[in-house]
């Protein structure tokens, strides 16, 4: 895979140059800023997996992305024949990750776009579901700016924000969802600043957000994942936004591990805790939280940093991902279609 200096310019892990499609690796970063090239929906699902690619909205545009990509490659000139096709690659694109509900939210969106149209050829389909991957990169960033707007009246001037995990440019089309929220409140002309955790095990606090932000020139202060409670009890933090993964109709939140921890504390110290999504992320199809599936991954995240062994070798290691907020601890749930809270089943269901 070729490589290439990123662009200087707002941030898109997800670009399209010289009709290619390219990734910003995230796994390097803050050392290294390497742009990766995709042409296969095997090599975007490996992306999705391996995390060069991260975060709810951002993994289903690039999910999107190797749809077209699957549809591209297929050689059958029968639409029917093509179809069935192209549902058994989305399903190798749908097992990459579990719980981002943004992955099969774009996957179904690409098929019901091709089921819709099976009366045209394969070259129309393959078309179609070009424009499609590219709408659904493009709506992405409008739609974080709309959950801006709608959030920054939230934040009061001269806020401290903690926030969890990266839920920022990098992790959507651009501009980011909890960190939209904190962009648009400065836009707003509020002096607002961010306080980091740092986001064991993956570090997309420390790597990701305070690298977006420092970038950006937004002042942000990094703090391990343990100083949260901390600086609540000495009055730092003014209000807690974080993104997800997937939300139930009820209004429970999956989002990155730590999330659940960070909650419980926000509430005991009276600190709002919002969240910060796109429709695409709500899945009205699960009733609660305990329905969403919570990814483990390879417990070497725990053991090592790079190549650097942090704890003996051999020790057993639990590594779940993402964790579960219930919503009685969520203060409001900020969407591009408005803001809900206390009652989430009546208010999720209103945005659709
Ligand atoms: C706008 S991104 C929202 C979430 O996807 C984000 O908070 C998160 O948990 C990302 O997890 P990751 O494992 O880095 O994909």
């Amino acid at each position: 895979m070729a490589s290439c200096p990123i662009d200087p310019s707002i941030i898109r892990p997800i670009r399209f140059v010289a009709g290619k499609c390219q990734m910003l690796d995230q796994r390097l970063l803050p050392e290294q800023e390497i742009w990766l090239d995709y042409d296969s929906y095997e090599d975007v699902a490996e992306a999705i997996r391996t995390m060069v690619v991260r975060g709810a909205p951002a993994i289903g545009i690039a999910a999107a992305i190797g749809a077209w990509f699957a549809a591209r490659d297929i050689d059958n000139e029968s639409s029917r024949e093509f179809f069935a096709e192209f549902q058994q690659r989305c399903a190798v694109l749908a097992a990459s990750r579990p719980t981002a509900v943004n992955l099969s939210w774009a996957l179904e969106r690409m098929q019901r776009f091709a089921e819709a149209n099976l009366d045209r050829s394969v070259m129309e389909l393959k078309i179609g579901l070009e424009y499609e991957a590219l709408a659904i990169t493009q709506e992405d960033e409008q739609i974080n700016r709309k959950i801006g707007r709608h959030g920054a009246p939230l934040i009061p001037d001269q806020a401290r924000i903690l926030t969890h995990c990266n839920a920022g440019a990098l992790a959507t089309g651009g501009y980011g969802t909890a960190l939209g929220v904190v962009r648009a409140a400065l836009a707003a002309g509020n002096k607002v600043s961010v306080i980091a955790d740092e986001t064991r095990p993956f570090l997309q606090g420390s790597r990701l957000t305070a690298w977006e932000l420092q970038r950006d020139g937004i002042p942000v202060t990094l703090i391990c994942d343990n100083m949260a409670g901390y600086l609540m009890q000495q009055g730092d933090i003014d209000c807690v936004i974080v993104g997800a993964d997937r939300i139930a109709a009820n209004g429970d939140v999956a989002n990155k591990i730590g999330t659940y921890t960070v909650a419980v504390l926000a509430r005991e110290h009276n600190i709002p805790f919002y969240v910060a999504a796109p429709r695409s992320t709500i899945d009205l199809r699960l009733t609660d939280g305990s329905q969403i599936p919570i990814e483990e991954r390879d417990g070497r995240e725990v053991t090592h940093i790079g190549d650097k062994a942090l704890a003996p070798e051999g020790i057993a290691v639990r590594n779940p991902a993402f964790d579960l907020t219930p919503a009685r601890l969520v203060t409001a749930i900020i969407t591009e279609s408005g803001v809900v809270s206390g009652d989430y089943v009546t208010g999720l269901r209103q945005l659709f």
